[in-house]
């Protein structure tokens, strides 16, 4: 079947369960994804131009087909011989130059340097991160589609993988892009790599980010700089957070006096920078499906308040036994009260705010 997706046209396999068959991989539900991959590419090469871009794990090489058509020297890689075929066909119905690779990218992104490197692989990223961290000179983007193991649903799964705790909290979502992007810094530690999250979203099957990269020991020592520990109370939501490579547990929440329970290693610091996002926001364009919701994206993101967690506000009023407010008003009365708040990404009955849950409730239940 031919689709049309933002400035090129592809052959996809016909097939209504997204990959999960025998045939070449192709989920029409990523177009928000690449959709905002081709604006962040363009927000990126305004400062660095266009150059390399590997989109290791291609499938029928749609990315790698419309970073193409942005102008980047692309190579695209998939073990799959008929992703290969179909990745080559593609690049050819859309007259772009581009090389297609049957290998496995872990043993290329060992041989090759990229200025892009873009790991869309099935489930987690975490088997390619150790090489993409010495393929990729200037940018690396990353999706996640395991978001059970990230946000603590498959509790083991996500130790072993992400070596951090997850817990399963009302803040799921935000806690597995913290995951993830606490083991990436970590991986890119290893090899004296630092990284600087420039945009990162979670939807609800999947986290997606993009690691600004700088090559010295410094700034991996900054990034590690960047991870802690939430403790968080299941009783009342209260939660606190604390930077350190070492855990240090608050123990009973000084809110109800249950024991907290410890998350971590998390990424705290941002996970966006909002100049940025202001950037990929002015390249979301009208040829882009997704458009609508792309820039609704960015503009929650550029918003969004600098805390590690959030709250939804429907859990907290379910929690209190009180009616649920509209959430400008929401916001509006975080705010009256002094607090910092915003609404953020993650859902759209979350709010970020500087708050804590003692203080959220007397400033907004009237
Ligand atoms: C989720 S699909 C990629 C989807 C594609 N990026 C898109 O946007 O539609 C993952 C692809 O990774 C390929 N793959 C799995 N292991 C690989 C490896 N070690 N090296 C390269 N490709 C691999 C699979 O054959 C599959 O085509
Ligand atoms: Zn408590």
């Amino acid at each position: 079947m031919e689709i049309r997706e933002g400035n090129v046209s592809v052959e996809v396999p016909e097939q209504a369960d997204a990959g999960r068959g025998d045939g070449v991989f192709f989920n029409p539900d990523q177009e928000l994804n690449r959709d905002l991959t081709v604006a962040v590419l363009r927000a990126h090469a305004e400062e660095h131009g266009v150059g390399s871009y590997l989109d290791a794990t291609a499938a029928s090489g749609i990315r790698g087909v419309r970073a193409a058509s942005e102008g980047w020297a692309v190579t695209c890689s998939d073990t799959d011989p008929d992703a290969v075929a179909l990745a080559r066909e593609n690049l050819a119905r859309n007259d772009r130059e581009g090389e297609v690779l049957h290998r496995n990218a872990n043993a290329l992104m060992h041989e090759s340097w990229y200025d892009v490197v873009d790991l869309d692989p099935f489930g987690t990223p975490v088997p390619f991160a150790d090489a993409a961290f010495n393929s990729a000179r200037d940018l690396l983007c990353v999706t996640a589609t395991d978001t059970a193991p990230l946000c603590g649903a498959h509790f083991e799964s996500g130790v072993r993988k992400y070596g951090a705790v997850p817990v399963n909290t009302d803040y799921h979502a935000e806690v597995g892009m913290r995951i993830l992007l606490s083991a990436l810094a970590r991986t890119g530690a290893r090899y004296d790599v630092g990284v600087t999250p420039v945009f990162s979203h979670a939807t609800r099957h999947y986290v997606r980010t993009y690691l600004a990269l700088d090559r010295t020991a410094t700034a991996a020592n900054a990034a590690v700089d960047e991870l802690g520990y939430v403790y968080h109370c299941f009783e009342c939501s209260y939660r606190e957070h604390e930077y350190g490579y070492l855990a240090d547990p608050i123990g009973d929440c000084p809110n109800c006096g249950t024991a907290t329970r410890t998350i971590g290693p998390l990424w705290l610091g941002l996970t966006h920078d909002p100049a940025f996002v202001e950037r990929v926001a002015t390249h979301v364009t009208d040829e882009m499906g997704e458009r609508k919701r792309a820039e609704r994206l960015c503009d929650r993101l550029a918003g969004e308040l600098d805390e590690p967690t959030h709250y939804d506000q429907h859990r907290l009023s379910k929690q209190w036994g009180v009616s649920a407010v509209g959430m400008d008003e929401f916001v509006e009365r975080l705010r009256d009260a002094g607090f910092a708040a915003s609404r953020s990404h993650y859902g759209g009955t979350t709010v970020k705010t500087d708050a804590d849950v003692a203080e959220i409730r007397d400033a907004a239940v009237e």
